[in-house]
Order: C-alpha cells, then sequence, then structure tokens
C-alpha cells in the first residue's frame, strides 16, 4: 500500500510544481487520466489492505467469542463451584481473563502494524545498499596550502557514466595555466558537461588530472570538490538568507560577503527605486524559487567569490538570463574574479567566449582543438571555425575577435 501511495504524491507534488506548464500547453486532461490511474492503483492495494484487516478482526473476534468466552465461563464454574475460593479471588480472576483477550487483540494489531510500518525501514536499507562514494581517509588529506594556484593539467582522461556504459570522453590531455580563462565549445553530446564531471570524479574516470600539480584521484572527494567552484545552469540554492546561502558555515564577516556580492554585480542589476532589493538578509525560497534564474546564477558567482578557489567552472546559461544580467555576469568574471582564478566556461553561445585566453573544441569526447581563438580561426578546416561559420552570428564574432 505504501508503494503505491508515493507515486501519487509524487504526481500531486509534480502537478503542483507544474501547474503554469500545465495550464499553457493545455494538459489537463493528460495530467488528470494520470492522476486517476495511479489513485486507482492505490485503491486498489488499500481496499484489499482494509478487507484484509476486517476479515482479521472478525477471525479473532469469533476466536475471542469462542475459546475466550468459554475460557471465561470455565472460569466462572470453577470460580462458584470451587472450594476456598474468595469474593476478591473471583474479581481479580475474572477481571483478568477479560483483560487478557483484549490484551491478545492489541497485540496482534500492534504486529500487523509494525509490519505495514517496516516499509519505511525497507527503504532506507534501500538507500544503505546503493554503491557508495569512497569515504574519505587520512591519506586523501591534501596539504592545507593546497592549491595554491589553478594550474590543471589533464593526461589521457577518458570517462564513462556506468561501469558497462560506453565511454563519453577518449584520452582527453590538456594544460590549463593559473589565472587562464578558457572556453568549452563543441555540438550538443560532445561531452562538455561530462568533462566537468570527469574533473570532480562524479562519474567513472580513467587517466591521469593534476590541480596545482596535485593529482587529484588520490585525494578525498571532499577536498577535491570543496577546492572546485561549478556554477551550473541553474544553480540551486537553500532556504534561507542571501547570508546563510553565501556562507553556511558562518566563517566570513558580513563585509566579506558585501563584497563579493557588489564583485559579482548583484548591485548594479538593482536600481534605487527598485521596490524589493536583495540583501544579506533577504530570504531565499527552497531551491531559490523566489529569484530569477540570473539572480541565482549571481549568487553562486559571488559564493564562488567567498570561497576563493582557484579553479571555477562556469556552465553558461545564457539562453536562460536578458543581456543585460549576462553583461553583469561576464565584466564580474573579468574584474570580480582574482587573476589566479582558472576559469572553464562552457559556451552555448560563442559570443562569450571569443574573448578567452584560450578555447577547447571537443567533438564526440575527443579534444580535437585547443588553443588561442585566433590561432583556431585562421584553420579554415577546423571545427571551430566550421561552428563559427555555421552561427548567425559569424560576421559579429570575426568582427569581435578583430
Ligand atoms: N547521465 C548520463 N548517463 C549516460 N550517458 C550520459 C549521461 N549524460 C550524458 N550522457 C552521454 O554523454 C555524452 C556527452 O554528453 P554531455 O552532456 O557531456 O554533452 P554536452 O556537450 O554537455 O551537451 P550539451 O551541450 O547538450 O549540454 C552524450 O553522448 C550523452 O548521451
Amino acid at each position: 500500500m505504501s508503494n503505491a501511495q508515493a507515486p501519487v504524491i509524487a504526481h500531486i507534488g509534480a502537478v503542483m510544481a507544474g501547474l503554469v506548464s500545465i495550464r499553457a500547453y493545455g494538459a489537463q486532461q493528460a495530467v488528470r487520466k494520470e492522476c486517476y490511474v495511479r489513485i486507482d492503483r492505490q485503491t486498489r492495494t488499500s481496499r484489499t489492505f482494509r478487507d484484509i484487516n476486517r476479515c482479521a478482526l472478525f477471525g479473532l473476534r469469533s476466536y475471542g467469542f469462542h475459546d475466550c468466552e468459554a475460557n471465561h465461563m470455565g472460569i466462572a464454574i470453577y470460580l462458584v463451584y470451587g472450594r476456598g475460593v474468595t469474593a476478591s479471588d473471583t474479581g481479580f480472576a475474572l477481571n483478568m481473563a477479560v483483560g487478557f483477550c483484549e490484551l491478545f487483540k492489541f497485540g496482534v494489531f500492534t504486529m500487523n502494524r509494525i509490519e505495514v510500518q517496516g516499509n519505511s525501514l525497507e527503504r532506507v536499507q534501500q538507500y544503505l545498499e546503493i554503491e557508495h562514494e569512497p569515504k574519505p581517509s587520512s591519506d586523501g588529506v591534501p596539504p592545507a596550502y593546497w592549491p595554491s594556484s589553478g594550474k590543471l593539467s589533464v593526461e589521457g582522461l577518458s570517462a564513462r557514466y556506468s561501469a558497462d556504459g560506453p565511454s563519453v570522453l577518449h584520452d582527453v590531455s590538456f594544460t590549463v595555466n593559473s589565472g587562464e580563462r578558457v572556453g568549452i565549445v563543441g555540438r550538443t553530446g560532445s561531452g562538455k558537461s561530462s568533462l566537468t564531471l570527469a574533473l570532480l570524479r562524479c562519474i567513472l574516470t580513467e587517466g591521469k588530472v593534476f590541480l596545482d600539480d596535485l593529482p587529484t584521484n588520490t585525494l578525498n572527494l571532499d577536498s577535491l570538490r570543496s577546492s572546485i567552484t561549478i556554477i551550473p545552469q541553474v544553480p540551486e540554492l537553500l532556504s534561507g538568507t542571501i547570508r546563510q546561502n553565501l556562507d553556511p558555515f558562518e566563517e566570513h564577516d558580513d563585509a566579506v560577503l558585501n563584497d563579493a556580492l557588489r564583485a559579482s554585480g548583484l548591485f548594479s542589476l538593482q536600481r534605487d527605486d527598485d521596490d524589493v532589493k536583495l540583501t544579506l538578509d533577504s530570504a531565499i525560497a527552497s531551491g531559490g524559487g523566489n529569484l530569477s534564474v540570473g539572480q541565482r546564477q549571481i549568487l553562486a558567482l559571488a559564493r564562488a567569490m567567498v570561497r576563493r578557489s582557484k579553479l571555477l567552472i562556469l556552465d553558461e546559461a545564457t539562453s536562460a538570463i536578458d543581456y543585460e544580467t549576462d553583461n553583469a555576469i561576464q565584466e564580474s568574471l573579468r574584474t570580480g574574479l582574482d587573476k589566479d582564478v582558472t576559469l572553464l566556461t562552457i559556451a552555448h553561445r560563442l559570443q562569450t567566449v571569443m574573448d578567452a585566453d584560450k578555447i577547447m573544441v571537443l567533438d564526440a569526447g575527443r579534444l580535437v582543438e585547443f588553443g588561442t581563438p585566433r590561432e583556431l580561426l585562421k584553420n579554415e578546416h577546423g571545427v571551430l571555425r566550421a561552428l563559427v561559420d555555421e552561427s548567425g552570428d559569424k560576421d559579429n564574432l570575426h568582427s569581435l575577435l578583430r
């Protein structure tokens, strides 16, 4: 019954979250139909559960009548005709005999309830049994100064999503010097996001990755991931205040946090006559639901500045944010970050990476070009040149480069 109930609750949750889209696409009928299917399934199991319960209760009552009542009668006869039985013995014995039946019934129902609720334990068990990432060990703790620079070297990196799945990155090798800004481009499915996941060891990898000359495969995952900051296309925020989101462990004072907000460009986007201004005390809804995607990205950028990571990976979300916000973010990336911060930008729009120090072009999981934009565009048969020539922005991109 519990297993049938979860899909109903999940469906209602999903519908509530997507009400606007459902109405916009006129999908009420399909959603209602799916809801009925799930409710029917849940009702069937619930009905069976209750029927069996009734059956058990009926059985118990019958048993109680035949057995307990007969017992009571036997005891009563003994108490009336037996010798040396006092009035207090009689009262006590009859009282206990009636109570025993109730206790027995209660015991059976409690056992049944425990079995049903045990379903929750089964679910916990399922989570305990899934494959876990390696646990941190004392050997994997990096020196306190690490990483002192954002130098990144990758040697023969291959990656796959599961042990028996296909390889999505093939023998990728490159070196990015500390403070360099590198744009990662490629067609859809070329492995751009997989490369960032491989750097964070979120997927299975082979080959070597060195951050500030330390091989990352020997490090504890928490140390590695806390030293690299990634700003995804749609950053997640925690419910609380902006202060808690920027500094969850309360390690920095307000001046540092405000500096980060200013450097990330948040204040430059707010006008004096805005009704709602974001400050450190502004409330954030769960997942950042009360902020726009652009504002969430800016806060994620501010968080990266507070963390002072030497390697920052930006999964560009230009399609979701307006021109002004995009400009503010790009400007903050140019001016707000420390000079030794290495920035890898996954570019969906070529325009944002044309001023990068280097561009990395991926194709079907292979690194096919890596160099300065000028060098790569000189190659008439190159992949970047083809991507630029295919884009509607071709003239603009060439003129940007000039
Ligand atoms: N969770 C996953 N499980 C298995 N394979 C995956 C998974 N995610 C991506 N892939 C595969 O990995 C390859 C590279 O995908 P990836 O998401 O890295 O491409 P991308 O260049 O980031 O694409 P896009 O520009 O569309 O985001 C694709 O062939 C894809 O099918």
